[in-house]
């Protein structure tokens, strides 16, 4: 593993004339904490109030980093979408000594972002073929942990990263935990397609059943378009997207229909996520948040701590 880059960790995480820039909000500087061994320890910090689906994200987000992401894990994946700030967040709250050397890898240019502006090291897959632990966001969750992505058009890179990750976790707010996929997330499947194939592939996914409207009436089968930009999305690997609907019965089977798509000439990824997640984690509007395991189990986490655990117990071992 490449030496981290220890003096820039320093500057952000541990030095009190540097404060450290909140990966949720760049603008947002707290007050600085200095780390340094042998400096008292900050019993509490004051987070910024939310909204509370905001406040349902982050509290998921600290609950899956507190449970998966520990000392012995040196290689991290981070997702993309806007449950993923609070996850850096709370990384770097587990503080210096704990980050000094750990590298991180992003699923593309959003976490690759936040990973440079929170002062983390930034490594890449092609170094890294196997990765400690990725957590990443999810627009919908379904009773067996398969999940959609790609949203955010990141789809390709977030299945490599959690394909290569030996622990895969899903944060998200109460509104993606769903019992079939397609129940809250509409718009469809998000699937990477080579640029010059995607009529072709538009006309296949047709052919497979997905509508081009849906029974309100808004579009279904599309190639997803930019906003502020004429013309479509184009991912962060030069290609375009589009979002497949399917009926309720298809979707019920997500693992046919992933296989189904990805043998399409022309796709070079599917935003369906099928038996990858170990656990997944759902923040509640009421300060709780629900873990969802991938064997079945259901445990409900009552209070998550303002500061990680981690931060106290690697600072007092380095106490001098
Ligand atoms: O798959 C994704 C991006 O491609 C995101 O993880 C997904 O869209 C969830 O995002 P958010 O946390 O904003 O709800």
């Amino acid at each position: 593993m490449p030496a981290p880059t220890v003096d820039l960790l320093k500057n952000k995480l541990g030095s009190s004339d540097a404060p450290s820039i909140s990966a949720t909000n760049p603008a947002f500087i707290p007050p600085s904490q200095p780390l340094t061994p042998g400096k008292q320890l900050p019993t509490s910090v004051e987070l910024p109030v939310l909204p509370a689906v905001e406040s349902a994200k982050r509290l998921a987000a600290f609950a899956a980093v507190d449970r998966h992401i520990g000392l012995q894990h040196k290689v991290i994946g981070i997702g993309s979408g806007s449950t993923v700030p609070y996850v850096v967040d709370r990384i770097v709250a587990q503080g210096f000594q704990a980050n000094k050397d750990r590298v991180f890898i992003p699923t593309g240019f959003q976490s690759k972002e936040l990973i440079i502006k929170a002062g983390l090291t930034l490594g890449d897959v092609d170094q890294y073929a196997t990765i400690d632990v990725t957590i990443d966001g999810a627009d919908e969750v379904d009773n067996e942990l398969n999940s959609i992505k790609g949203g955010g058009a990141c789809q390709l890179r977030e299945k490599v990263l959690a394909e290569a990750a030996e622990t895969w976790i899903i944060v998200a707010d109460y509104r993606k935990n769903s019992h079939i996929l397609g129940t809250t997330w509409k718009q469809g499947i998000p699937i990477e397609v080579a640029s010059f194939a995607y009529a072709k592939v538009l006309t296949n996914l047709s052919h497979m059943g997905s509508p081009s409207q849906l029974p309100d009436g808004k579009p279904g089968l599309t190639l997803r378009m930019g906003k502020m930009k004429a013309g479509p999305v184009v991912s962060d690997n030069g290609n375009f997207i589009i979002d497949a609907p399917f009926p309720e019965d298809m979707m019920k089977d997500p693992v046919d229909l992933l296989h189904r798509i990805k043998m399409l000439t022309g796709v070079v990824e599917v935003g369906l996520f099928c038996g990858m997640a170990k656990a997944a984690y759902f923040g509640n509007e009421d300060g709780t948040v629900l873990a969802r395991l991938s064997d079945g189990g259901v445990e409900k986490i009552t209070e998550v701590p303002k500061t990680p655990e981690l931060k106290a117990q690697v600072e007092e071992s380095n106490v001098e």
